[in-house]
């Protein structure tokens, strides 16, 4: 059996090299009923018991790719009722092997370095968008180090400064922007909420003169790398597309940017006082006593505004539209804003945001719904046994983990696909008290095997979420202050969701109508 299933496998290999193009259409033709039937064969004969149950598939190499790439939740939860938490499915001739519910989340966040690895799994994607040298495109001890550089620069301190920043960014767009003028209106939240996300974190984060360059002489070279960062790319990277042309081109525009920032700030041309992460960059050194250079400075502040502004983009529009959808909860968090900020509104500020418990739950409620990342992955090292079963991981594989299924389930979340902030009334302080852990770049919960985890865990876990939670709450803060929102005539429900973007996205254009509140300041 065994020698058969080898031949089968060496034959669908072979059979898959050929150049198809040399082929007339009777041989292609032949070609393709004899793949399919040799890897139907293939699944049918020879299951391992002592490997992960594969998904069914009628295609070598295009495996599930097309269904999980439609809808993956939709995916994971067909599988996990048929194969249960651990199964492998192909994607472009990888094989995937998920594994699902809180053990699964474990498994895979908190495997060691040795076992799995994440560089492997991204570097195709991230380095030409980032540039070299950095986050996974360097041994994952150098991450370690740059995630806690980048931490340092994200202090109570900075986030201090930050909100006026951000407030202030969030009541320019809607006195400027044409889709806020009058006293009611319309707005595409897929238009909007990416240049409003785009220009708060510029604005606070990046610093500046980033901010300026964006709207002006950067825009479009933003766009261009931006289009580099999407799906297609983690598999082909390399093709010789018109979009990666681009990417390229504006990867090395976007680094001379930082660098010249960089190079104005050494000679003492920019003022010293701002706050911001390149300061912070710039002096900084490895335990190995080399510094950070400038251009691996610039290519961190990269990875920064990409990691930030695509997670935050999705959660802003989320939100918008869940609030738009019940209105009774836009309620709820007025009437927070005038217990905390007096009748008058006070001005936003750092410390008064952490009193916003309503903003808080719905934040946390709206990652539950709708988590960012629906599929964390990694390149499998050496073989490895998932607990509990006899199954054993091939080190040919990649290990997915999709926090957001549990994030759905009835066993953990009653009512699991409502949108109910309330649920997390009591449960605030709940990572807080979490045992934790350092892998080198502060202090992260050790328990990974939780069913909730929209930043991740573990030694890749985000370094971002306080500046993710200040950026949202001061953006939904000043709009709710400002504006009433609700979904257009006759639609129910918010939109669906669009899966061809690198995060969960609502579906363009995610129209939402307003009105401006009676007596505001604007
Ligand atoms: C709602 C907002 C955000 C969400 C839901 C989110 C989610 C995540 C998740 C799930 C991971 C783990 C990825 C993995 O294990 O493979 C991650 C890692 C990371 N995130 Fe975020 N993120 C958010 C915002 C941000 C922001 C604003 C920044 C930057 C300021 C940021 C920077 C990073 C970095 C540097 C990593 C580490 C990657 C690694 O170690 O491999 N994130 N994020």
């Amino acid at each position: 059996m065994g020698l058969l299933a080898g031949l089968l496998d060496q034959a669908s290999v072979y059979l898959e090299g050929q150049n198809l193009w040399v082929l007339g259409p009777a041989a292609f033709g032949a070609f393709i009923v004899v793949s399919v039937v040799i890897n139907v064969l293939n699944q049918l004969l020879f299951k391992d018991p002592n490997q992960p149950p594969v998904v069914f598939h009628w295609f070598p190499f295009l495996g599930s790719t097309v269904v999980y790439g439609m809808e993956p939740y939709k995916f994971f939860n067909k599988c996990q009722e048929q194969y249960g938490d651990v199964f492998t499915f192909i994607l472009l001739g990888r094989k995937m092997t998920v594994t699902l519910g809180p053990k699964g989340n474990e498994f895979v966040f908190n495997g060691k370095h040795a076992d799995l690895c994440a560089e492997e799994a991204y570097t195709h994607l991230t380095t030409p968008v980032f540039g070299s040298g950095v986050v996974y495109d360097c041994p994952n001890h150098m991450l370690m180090e740059q995630k806690k550089f980048m931490k340092f620069g994200l202090t109570t301190e900075t986030f201090k400064a930050y909100v006026p920043l951000i407030k202030d960014e969030v009541v320019n767009y809607f006195q400027t922007s044409p889709f806020f003028s009058g006293q009611s209106g319309k707005v595409p939240l897929s238009t909007a909420i990416p240049q409003l996300t785009l220009f708060t974190a510029s604005r606070s984060l990046q610093g500046r003169e980033v901010r300026e360059a964006l709207t002006t002489t950067h825009a479009d070279l933003f766009h261009d790398l931006d289009m580099g960062f999407t799906p297609v790319n983690f598999m082909f990277p390399w093709l010789p597309l018109p979009h990666n042309a681009k990417r390229d081109r504006a990867q090395k525009a976007m680094a001379k940017l930082y660098l010249d920032i960089i190079s104005r700030r050494k000679s003492g041309e920019e003022s010293k006082k701002e706050i911001d992460m390149i300061w912070n960059l710039m002096n900084r050194s490895y335990k190995s006593g080399e510094s950070l250079s400038d251009l691996h400075v610039a290519h961190c502040m990269i990875a920064l505004l990409m990691a930030g502004q695509h997670t935050s983009m999705a959660t802003t529009t989320w939100t918008l539209l869940h609030l738009a959808a019940k209105p009774e909860i836009q309620k709820v968090l007025y009437e927070e804003q005038i217990k905390v900020f007096g009748k008058d509104l006070a001005p936003l500020t750092y410390e008064k945001l952490s009193e916003l418990k309503m903003v808080q739950n719905v934040v946390k409620e709206i990652l539950r719904v709708h988590p960012p990342l629906h599929s964390i992955m990694r390149k499998v090292k050496s073989p490895l046994h998932v607990p509990d079963t006899n199954f054993v991981i091939p080190s040919t594989h990649y290990v997915m983990a999709a926090p957001g299924v549990s994030a759905m389930d009835e066993k953990y979340f009653k009512n699991a696909k409502e949108f109910d902030p309330f649920r997390w009334v009591g449960h605030e302080a709940d990572e807080d008290n979490a045992e934790k852990f350092d892998f080198g770049f502060g202090l992260v919960s050790k328990g990974t095997a939780s069913p909730y985890l929209p930043f991740g865990a573990g030694r890749h876990r985000c370094i971002g979420e306080q500046f993710a939670n200040v950026q949202l709450g001061t953006i939904i803060s000043t709009l709710v202050r400002e504006f009433e929102f609700t979904l257009p005539p006759g639609q129910k429900d918010v939109p669906l969701v669009d899966y061809n973007s690198m995060v969960a996205l609502a579906t363009a254009p995610a129209m939402v109508h307003w009105k401006r509140r009676a007596g505001s300041n604007h």
